[in-house]
């Protein structure tokens, strides 16, 4: 089964074409997605996620169609992004954690006996009684991540999730999104880096998927196109 799916999608926010005809199929089970600012990649990302709809194309993520399948998406797929911030609803880190198993028709000591485990994993216990909202950055983005996983998504679409992380932080959440789970993963990212440690990559330019395949390949097209086009010289 294809992990994600677009035949010629395009995507058009306010008056800017976002996604252009993009088309990719990728099964592999870590995906990177790489490309300048403003390429589209969140827009991808948000299509595959089901939080924007196409206005043109066939999306399909493990095989189901994120808008008419919606309910099912959300069951299956798990969101990360740069801001923590947006995703901790609740008062404490524990009930926080707890609060992303409200729909899976647990017992509340099945539910209690998940979330300490979650919260153990993520070396989160110490501080399971404690204001979500008063924690550090990398703290907030432990949870967020503990939060996605403790339901047990097929795929995790991150976005940036470690851009306002120091190395020791970031090091900790790439090593749960790579290695915490059998998930899959679809990693939006400028760490040239984490996207060469994914099973595949895909490269997007204008809102264009530009190739997709082995990361190799994938960011040395990337690479050449930095060195076609370097900034102007300054002054
Ligand atoms: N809500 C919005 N309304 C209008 N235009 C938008 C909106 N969100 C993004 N865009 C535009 O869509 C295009 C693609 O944006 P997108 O966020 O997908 O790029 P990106 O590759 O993720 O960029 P970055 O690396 O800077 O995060 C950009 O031109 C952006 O300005």
């Amino acid at each position: 089964m294809n992990t994600i799916e677009l035949k010629n999608v395009s995507v058009r926010l306010g008056e800017v074409d976002a996604l252009r005809e993009a088309s990719v199929a990728l099964d592999g089970r870590t995906i990177a997605v790489i490309g300048d600012n403003g390429s589209g990649k969140s827009t991808l990302a948000r299509v595959v996620g089901g939080l924007v709809p196409a206005r043109a194309g066939e999306v399909r993520v493990l095989g189901l169609d994120p808008v008419r399948q919606a309910a099912e998406l959300r069951r299956r797929v798990a969101f990360v992004f740069s801001n923590p911030d947006a995703q901790i609803i609740m008062p404490t880190v524990a009930e926080d954690v707890a609060f992303s198993l409200r729909d899976r028709g647990m017992s509340r000591r099945e539910r209690s006996e998940r979330v300490a485990a979650a919260l153990d994993r993520f070396g989160l216990t110490e501080l399971a009684a404690r204001s979500s909202h008063d924690l550090s950055g990398g703290q907030k983005q432990l949870l967020a991540l503990c939060g996605a996983l403790v339901r047990e998504p097929e795929l995790v679409i991150a976005d940036e999730p470690t851009a306002f992380l120091d190395a020791r932080n970031a090091r900790r959440i790439t090593a749960h999104l790579f290695d915490g789970g059998p998930h899959r993963l679809l990693l939006v990212t400028h760490d040239l880096s984490l996207a060469r440690r994914c099973e595949c990559a895909v490269l997007v330019a204008g809102g264009r998927v530009v190739l997709a395949g082995d990361p190799g390949l994938v960011i040395a097209a990337h690479e050449k196109s930095l060195d076609d086009h370097p900034l102007p010289p300054r002054g």
